[in-house]
């Protein structure tokens, strides 16, 4: 049901905006309404805007990957080799001063311009458990080799320095050996910025752990020395020195430990302190756990690292440690409101939002005087109703998504729809019930996510990734880290994440999403520590196959260029992943601010499968660009757009594709440009091809709204302007009911009752992509029956439009003020 806008409200919405009623078409010059119509990037007056110009922009070729790629799989298989001894001072000092060459700014940090780095190729971890394991020494290891079965004992005797995405150290072993250690993919350190006083609290000097099955390779240079090569965080195991590991261990050296970082519990809660009101968040963790092991019953630094975890998002061990402090007897109230607090942000953080607010609502007994008790369970009520019905305030989300990079405070939602078996064979999605075009199907939050204005004036890592040969950029190198990341702060996670779809290299994952857990999940004792053995590789591969790059509800114009696509903000989740492809899918999604909102695209009968597009843009995108973009997913893609592109032919396709470019990169055109491209169109569809025509739908709506403009001045052009605009609804794939292109008001027409009047077309299915346009081509019409007198017309538009702003979840009320706000839900 849609209810419809009234004569009456109508003109009170032309009204608000102070435009003359016989002037709807004027509505789109108006600023505050265009001001909401920019926002939404529907485009403005059919102005076109030229492309932005270009900054330097070099991304490797599939060639250079692919050299890349040779390069280091024949390094990996190199025979095993004796490495060099190096000498321990020489070694030290070499780090040491490199390190404070950086530090005191002598030498260029990395240069901010980006530099590459591979993901995709061979890597180790270990999952053999540090007592199923025997030690090695260094002399005994060789260059080239994955030392299966073993461990080696170190400590930390250099400073750390980081280079690229890597941290290097030196570490020796108990016989005083020394060799370099580069360590990939440390959780919890952002990689963007040399931040030293970290790096510090993880590696000082004296730190002692064990490096599970560890491999070296030769570094290059003159002399090739070996370099411990750690791939996977897990692979470390850090120790205290009551660890029965190093039982009967004896050093050649003394120990390193430098005086400073020998502190009791007070003075490492001093410095968590001085860390968290930084924002350092994990290294405020490190510095209370590192107390903590001085002082095990210190426990007011087992409450201050709740609070860590939680700014960490470690909302498992933020609850461990908060539950712990609040059983305690002899602490203070305010001691127990704290925990009682973070116990509740901790259960928020979960999603568990009943016992959130419980748990909230527990802390008024203890005059919560700094804590929003009200405004966290109003949040709580609130999220209980998204989860529960899909029931959303869209204006509010609308307006918080305008804020870039914005993480919205809003709950996941799992509509009419589960994980089934696909008709294609594997796991996909299908419906539970028949749905209706629009309706929302699920909201879904990142489990990881990544935006451009992160990498700004930062070092920026870029990806040669030799799984597709295709460059990437710094957003989805960082997804990666912050993937590993976060499953080293919720180890429970690990099962979830890489029981998505890895690549045709992986066993397919099982059909039970989400999975059956193997073993009671890992549990986080510590933040350096990772509990669960981490295949980096494999998660390299499942944030290759199923990272989405975003598609912003309020930036509706795409990526227009290479530069943007690579540039893109990208993002993993989880139940979205399960999807199955097709280019002309049956549901439509869009973000807004982090948050992935699905909606059906048609009607559908329950046990259907459910498409949706993997391609970047959310406008239409031409068959070559497509079958490059879908590569690593499929030889072919086999959706009815797909196999009518076939049948059209290549040469067809590539024409279409040139004018769809040039269509774009005008930023003018005149009418009978327009026209010509119109017919250019036309004539390159094979005689067979059915009603929907997306080339051509574009350029229709261009020459829709070149029209629209010259009929203000020509009104006899109006019946041309909606001749075409149902055109180009049709060729997007729109069923169009109402084909009256008179403006004159018919006396049928007259006597009709609002009731008997629905919607111009139908809708049960609706285009899944250049939506935006068609709302576009329904106010043009709408407007020109307004300019003719037609008001039922004009209204019947208007509701079409308002439909096609529901598709997108996004009301039409927000672009014109004084309209119901009823339409705000689907
Ligand atoms: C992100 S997964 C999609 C869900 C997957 N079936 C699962 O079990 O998780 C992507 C993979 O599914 C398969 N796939 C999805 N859509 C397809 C399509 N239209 N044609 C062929 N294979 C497709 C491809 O193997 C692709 O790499």
């Amino acid at each position: 049901m849609h209810p419809g806008i009234n004569d009456r409200e109508m003109h009170q919405c032309l009204a608000a905006l102070g435009i003359p009623p016989e002037d709807i078409g004027g509505i789109m010059r108006r600023p505050r309404f265009i001001q909401k119509y920019t926002e939404i990037k529907l485009r403005d007056q059919g102005v076109r805007l030229s492309t932005p110009p270009q900054t330097r922009f070099q991304p490797k070729s599939k060639q250079e990957i692919e050299d890349d790629k040779k390069k280091y799989t024949a390094i990996r298989m190199l025979a095993p080799s004796p490495i060099l001894k190096i000498s321990r001072r020489a070694q030290i000092l070499n780090l040491d001063f490199d390190r404070a060459k950086r530090e005191s700014g002598l030498t260029r940090p990395i240069s901010l311009e980006g530099h590459y780095v591979e993901i995709g190729l061979s890597q180790d971890f270990s999952q053999t458990p540090l007592s199923g394991l025997r030690p090695i020494e260094i002399s005994r290891m060789q260059a080239h080799r994955t030392h299966k079965g073993y461990y080696l004992l170190c400590r930390v005797v250099s400073k750390a320095a980081p280079l690229g995405e890597n941290v290097f150290s030196t570490v020796e072993d108990p016989t005083g050996l020394v060799i370099s250690a580069c360590f990939n993919r440390l959780p919890g350190l952002a990689r963007t910025q040399e931040n030293w006083d970290e790096l510090d609290l993880v590696f000082p000097h004296g730190a002692l752990f064990a490096i599970r099955e560890p491999r070296v390779e030769a570094s290059t240079g003159a002399v090739p020395i070996g370099l411990l090569v750690v791939d996977s965080p897990s692979d470390i195991v850090w120790l205290k020195s009551s660890d029965p590991t190093l039982r009967g261990v004896t050093w050649s050296f003394p120990d390193p430990t430098n005086a400073t970082w020998r502190k009791t519990a007070n003075q490492w809660k001093s410095l968590g302190n001085s860390y968290f009101t930084s924002g350092k968040h994990f290294a405020s963790a490190i510095a209370y756990t590192k107390g903590l092991e001085v002082t095990p019953t210190a426990y007011l630094l087992t409450l201050n690292r709740a609070a860590s975890y939680l700014h960490l998002e470690y909302f498992r061990a933020a609850l461990t440690d908060a539950t712990t402090v609040s059983a305690l007897q002899d602490i203070s109230s305010d001691e127990k409101l704290k925990a009682l607090y973070r116990i509740a942000q901790a259960e928020y953080g979960l999603a568990r939002y009943e016992a959130a607010s419980h748990h909230f609502q527990e802390c008024l007994s203890l005059s919560p005087a700094y804590i929003p008790v009200e405004r966290w369970v109003a949040r709580c009520s609130q999220r209980i109703r998204e989860s529960g019905a899909g029931d959303y305030d869209w204006a509010h989300i609308l307006g918080e998504a305008h804020n870039t990079g914005k993480k919205l405070d809003v709950a996941e939602f799992t509509g009419p729809i589960k994980v089934g078996m696909s008709p294609r064979g594997g796991r996909g999605m299908v419906t539970t019930r028949d749905v209706k075009a629009g309706e929302l199907l699920l909201v879904s939050k990142p489990f990881t996510i990544a935006f451009p204005h992160e990498f700004v004036n930062t070092h920026r890592i870029l990806t040669a990734n030799c799984i597709t040969l295709q460059p990437e950029g710094p957003c989805r190198h960082a997804l990666i880290d912050r993937t590993v990341t976060k499953i080293a702060g919720n180890p429970e996670l690990y099962e979830l994440v890489t029981a998505l779809y890895a690549g045709p290299s992986f066993s397919a994952p099982s059909p039970d999403f989400p999975p059956v857990l193997s073993s009671p999940s890992a549990k986080l004792s510590n933040p350096l520590q990772v509990e669960v053995d981490i295949d980096t590789l494999l998660i390299e591969h499942i944030c290759t196959y199923n990272a989405f790059y975003l598609k912003d509800a309020t930036r509706l114009d795409g990526y227009s260029t290479d530069k943007e696509r690579f540039d893109a903000p990208s993002a993993l989740y989880l139940l979205p992943s399960l999807f199955n492809h097709a280019c002309s899918a049956n549901t439509i999604w869009y973000n807004f601010g982090d948050v992935m909102v699905v909606r059906a695209a048609k009607d559908l009968a329950e046990g259907e499968e459910l498409t949706l597009s993997y391609l970047a843009d959310p406008k239409h995108v031409p068959y070559a660009t497509r079958k490059t973009e879908l590569a690593k997913h499929m030889s072919q893609c086999d959706c009815e757009e797909c196999e009518a592109d076939r049948n059209d032919g290549e040469e067809f396709c590539g024409r279409r594709a040139f004018y769809l470019a040039r269509l774009r990169s005008m930023a003018e055109i005149s009418l009978d440009a327009a026209r010509t491209l119109v017919r250019s169109m036309e004539e390159n569809y094979a005689p067979s091809r059915g009603p929907i025509r997306p080339e051509s739908s574009q350029a229709r709506s261009n020459l829709v709204e070149i029209l629209a403009d010259a009929a203000r001045e020509l009104p006899s052009l109006g019946p041309e302007v909606i001749a075409e605009g149902i055109k180009a609804l049709e060729a997007a794939g729109i069923v169009v009911l109402d084909r009256t292109v008179s403006v004159e008001v018919s006396e049928v027409e007259l006597a009709k009752s609002e009731d008997e009047v629905g919607l111009p077309i139908r809708t049960s299915s609706a285009p899944t992509y250049d939506v935006d346009m068609c709302v576009r081509v329904m106010l043009r019409m709408a407007s020109v029956f307004h300019m003719g007198r037609d008001m039922k017309m004009a209204k019947r538009w208007l509701d079409a439009a308002r439909w096609g702003m529901l598709i997108l979840s996004i009301p039409l009320a927000l672009i014109l003020p004084g309209a119901d706000r009823s339409c705000s839900r689907v």
